[in-house]
């Protein structure tokens, strides 16, 4: 089938400024943003701010006007209706395109701004970023955006592309899982460490979807890599880590119960063995459980005979999922699960039975981790909004920018986003420095502190940028859009993984544990 070609090539075409305004009724009404002339006659029944608001800049130069309301992205997505350029005039706003990096001031962190050097990050850093910023512009982002507002849950398609690029193998961090693996940018999975890792956890939540963040594997990332490190049947471990990587399976974590959240002893979900040892008969309920909605695979903390224990249940008929609606969107695939008498073989436990702790506490560090590299890449992406917008929005005849409390807001925004992100960085450094033993002993605390110190910079980043864009700040579509969904969702940051306050305690019992007998 010929592909529709647009009637006009807006490059092309030069009016004179006199020439737009003599079209200035409704039978022909072109108007002048940023140099370029658009023709608006068409439109003036679908422009969701109605027709009035356009024949008031019939024929004029509505620039200030137009970035005063929009998003430079609503021009990108209504190309026909530019018909031409002012003659002898150039636009002036930058056209961003897949894969660019920002060029406003804070948009980028140190190490991707020009001119600025890092000690951390080489060459095979800098291709994997690239590319993996490629592949979330042009195939995660529209999915997200869309997802996140209808609700519905992550596609095949883009699942399937991800298995492909292996960026769900990536998810899992650096490992014996990688290899052989040839990632994007070139980067071979023997390379990758955990410097690749954050870059692929900060690229991704460049989608600004909190929600579908979650819903795209989420669950599989904080399961899969136990069920690779202490699942005793090798031949189902294998397979298992096949069917999820290759995103044919899908798998979460399945331990908190509306009666226990981080108190893993207070669970009721019971795993009972057959009389004859060869199976276990799993009874109980789960709540808020990420990705459980279209899970095959539970990795599901019981109550054993003596104890708790870990085991991975496959969906049948005898396990029940609802769905729960939280603050952020249901593309997460959030549920309610229920184990109705649900037999697994025993070869299905991870580590040893009744020594479950060890087996979920193996992941804390990097879950905890993998969540404050979203959090602080997204507490700067809210910072860059607020930056465009400080410079674009006029009030009181001024821009925004002039006005002395927005540039103190914009300080604190800054200082706490770059603050987060070399807190971040030297962690990093450690755990490319550290075995798995040492990381375990030594940082534990200072993630802990870590995380809990970037969603408290989180809640205060939210809270001046809604008090920046105003009311934009409080509505979910627009200019505020990105503020508006961080100040609703940056709390999940917050509570799962470990709340705030029992990671800032767990940091400084940590260091009391260290502390020699030093006299003030
Ligand atoms: C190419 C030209 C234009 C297009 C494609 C366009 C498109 C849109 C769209 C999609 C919205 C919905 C809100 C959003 O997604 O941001 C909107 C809202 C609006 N537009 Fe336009 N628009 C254009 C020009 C203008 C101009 C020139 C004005 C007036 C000076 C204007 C005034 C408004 C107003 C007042 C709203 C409602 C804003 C709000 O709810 O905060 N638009 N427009």
């Amino acid at each position: 089938m010929a592909k529709k070609v647009s009637q006009h090539d807006p490059s092309a075409k030069t009016f004179t400024r006199q020439e737009v305004s003599k079209n200035n009724s409704e039978d022909s009404l072109w108007t002048i943003i940023d140099h370029k002339v658009y023709d608006l006659t068409e439109f003036l029944d679908a422009h969701p701010g109605g027709n009035v608001v356009l024949q008031q800049v019939a024929g004029q130069d509505a620039t200030q006007a137009f970035y005063n309301l929009h998003r430079h992205e609503v021009l990108q997505k209504y190309p026909d209706l530019c018909i031409g350029s002012i003659e002898g005039e150039k636009p002036e706003v930058i056209e961003v395109r897949a894969g660019d990096l920002s060029q406003v001031p804070y948009g980028e962190p140190l190490w991707l701004t020009p001119a600025f050097k890092s000690p951390y990050y080489n060459e095979s850093h800098r291709q994997l970023q690239k590319a993996v910023r490629e592949f979330v512009d042009k195939e995660v982002y529209p999915e997200a955006q869309e997802k996140e507002l209808d609700g519905t849950y992550i596609s095949q398609e883009l699942t399937d592309k991800m298995a492909a690029n292996n960026i769900l193998a990536m998810r899992l961090g650096p490992g014996k899982h990688l290899q052989g693996r040839k990632l994007l940018g070139g980067v071979k999975g023997e390379e990758f460490d955990y410097f690749h890792d954050l870059i692929v956890a900060q690229e991704l939540s460049r989608a600004n979807a909190r929600g579908f963040q979650d819903g795209n594997m989420a669950g599989m990332m904080i399961s899969l890599t136990a069920v690779r490190q202490w699942l005793n049947n090798n031949e189902l471990r294998d397979k298992v880590t096949e069917e999820c990587l290759s995103g044919k399976k899908f798998m979460c974590l399945a331990i908190t119960e509306a009666f226990a959240g981080s108190d893993v002893a207070g669970l009721r979900t019971t795993a009972e063995k057959t009389p004859d040892g060869k199976h276990y008969i799993i009874n109980g309920t789960k709540k808020w459980i990420t990705n459980g909605m279209f899970a095959d695979y539970f990795v599901t903390g019981c109550k054993t005979a003596k104890g708790f224990s870990v085991i991975l249940i496959p969906k049948s008929d005898n396990v029940e999922c609802k769905r729960i609606k939280t603050s952020y969107s249901t593309a997460a695939a959030t549920a309610y699960i229920q184990f109705d008498n649900v037999k697994v073989p025993v070869n299905h436990l991870l580590g040893k039975e009744d020594n479950g702790f060890i087996v979920i506490m193996s992941n804390f560090n990097h879950e905890r981790w993998a969540m404050s590299c979203s959090v602080i890449r997204w507490m700067r992406t809210v910072t860059e909004e607020c930056l465009k917008w400080s410079n674009q929005r006029l009030v009181f005849g001024k821009s925004l920018k002039e006005q002395p409390v927005i540039r103190q807001k914009l300080a604190k925004m800054i200082s706490l986003a770059e603050a987060c992100q070399a807190q971040l960085e030297i962690i990093t450094y450690q755990m490319c420095n550290m075995d798995y033993g040492q990381q375990s002993k030594l940082l534990g605390g200072p993630i802990g502190l870590l995380k809990s110190y970037a969603t408290r910079s989180a809640h205060e980043i939210a809270d001046e940028a809604v008090n920046i864009f105003g009311g934009r700040g409080l509505t979910q579509t627009g200019m505020g859009k990105v503020a508006e969904q961080f100040h609703r969702t940056y709390k999940f940051d917050a509570i799962l993984g470990g709340t705030e306050e029992i990671l800032a305690d767990l940091g400084v019992r940590q260091a009391f544990k260290q502390m020699p007998k030093a006299m003030l």
